[in-house]
């Protein structure tokens, strides 16, 4: 006897993507054909969430929506469909209009859903009844993967094992440390000691040396400075892909854009495009720090700046 083609459903917002949503979602396919994920959306109800968090910058629903998607690429029978709740009266008092808009969308891609899968079982009676589909509960104690949403947005660095590994890098944060001789070398041994990336930058010391340099003995042309900056570009996409809630480097862009200008006493549109959209969480500058200390000394003081970014 064939059995019946099953089709799960399963609603969210996923604000951030964690390892508990990751447990449910897979635990529903191993019992359905076909499983379509509803990300829930509504501007106002999202952004209060960011304010009441400690998320370092608020996901956007392209975000929440893409972290989905890289998690579960790959697996053609995973659908992820974006459910706009603006409109509807907020959880829990708006389970009619919230039903029949996720009707809509089912309506639209001819879905026939026969199970819904959650973790909360105050919400069985409800999915039962709007949809007309028994509902199967996946560790309502939260036992297998002890994780919520919220934890994670109170605290995303304590509890970044439990992000999902496609939305670790919007959470990195990106520290710059800037300065000669064994300044220079702090980038290197925080992100060794953080267990983590560092994007050093050969160049730096041509363009420090550059500054005092007559014009018509300079190695560096005006494009040598985008040709770096876009390499440094590059190199830090694919290490803060690999990074462990810090990433390490040893210039920033707005300093980038500053040598320039210093040299050539003009401003360079693209630096200025990097520099206001590369966004750094910390930039440490060695001249800005106390010009009496020791090596030990500013150590000391920019370990501390950095453990205050984790918390
Ligand atoms: N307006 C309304 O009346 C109404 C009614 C029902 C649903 N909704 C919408 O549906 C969505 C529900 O989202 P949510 O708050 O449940 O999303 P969520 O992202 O917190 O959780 C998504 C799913 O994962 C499960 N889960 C979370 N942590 C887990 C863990 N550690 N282990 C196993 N499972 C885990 C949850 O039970 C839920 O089923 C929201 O967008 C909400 O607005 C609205």
């Amino acid at each position: 006897m064939a059995s019946e083609y099953k089709v799960g459903l399963i609603f969210g917002k996923f604000y951030p993507l964690h390892c508990g949503h990751i447990y449910l979602i897979e635990k529903a396919m191993t019992q359905v054909d076909e499983l379509h994920i509803f990300l829930g959306c509504e501007a106002t109800r999202d952004k209060e969430l960011f304010d009441k968090s400690h998320l370092p910058r608020q996901p956007q629903v392209s975000d929440r929506f893409s972290w989905l998607k890289e998690t579960f690429k790959d697996r053609h029978n995973i659908h992820v469909h974006i459910l706009d709740e603006a409109g509807i009266k907020s959880y829990p008092n708006g389970w009619k209009d919230w039903s029949d808009r996720v009707k809509q969308i089912l309506s639209k891609h001819k879905i026939k859903p026969n199970v819904v899968f959650t973790s909360e079982p105050q919400d069985v009676k409800d999915y039962e009844f709007y949809f007309n589909s028994p509902v199967i509960i996946v560790d309502a104690d939260r036992n297998f993967m002890n994780i919520s949403a919220t934890q994670i947005r109170q605290n995303p660095y304590k509890n970044w094992s439990f992000i999902a590994d496609a939305a670790k890098p919007f959470f990195v944060k990106k520290v710059a440390i800037i300065g000669q001789g064994k300044f220079n070398e702090l980038s290197l041994q925080l992100a060794n000691i953080y267990n983590t990336q560092h994007v050093s930058n050969g160049y730096i010391n041509y363009i420090d040396r550059e500054i005092s340099t007559p014009y018509n003995q300079r190695y560096l042309s005006e494009t040598d400075y985008i040709r770096i900056a876009i390499l440094h570009v590059e190199r830090l996409s694919r290490a803060v892909e690999n990074s462990n809630k810090l990433l390490f480097t040893t210039i920033d862009f707005d300093t980038l854009a500053q040598y320039y200008t210093q040299i050539f006493e003009k401003e360079n549109q693209v630096l200025k495009g990097l520099k206001e959209s590369y966004h750094f969480d910390l930039v440490i500058h060695q001249n800005d720090l106390d010009p009496n200390h020791t090596p030990a000394q500013h150590f000391e003081t920019v370990s501390k700046m950095v453990e205050a970014l984790l918390i």
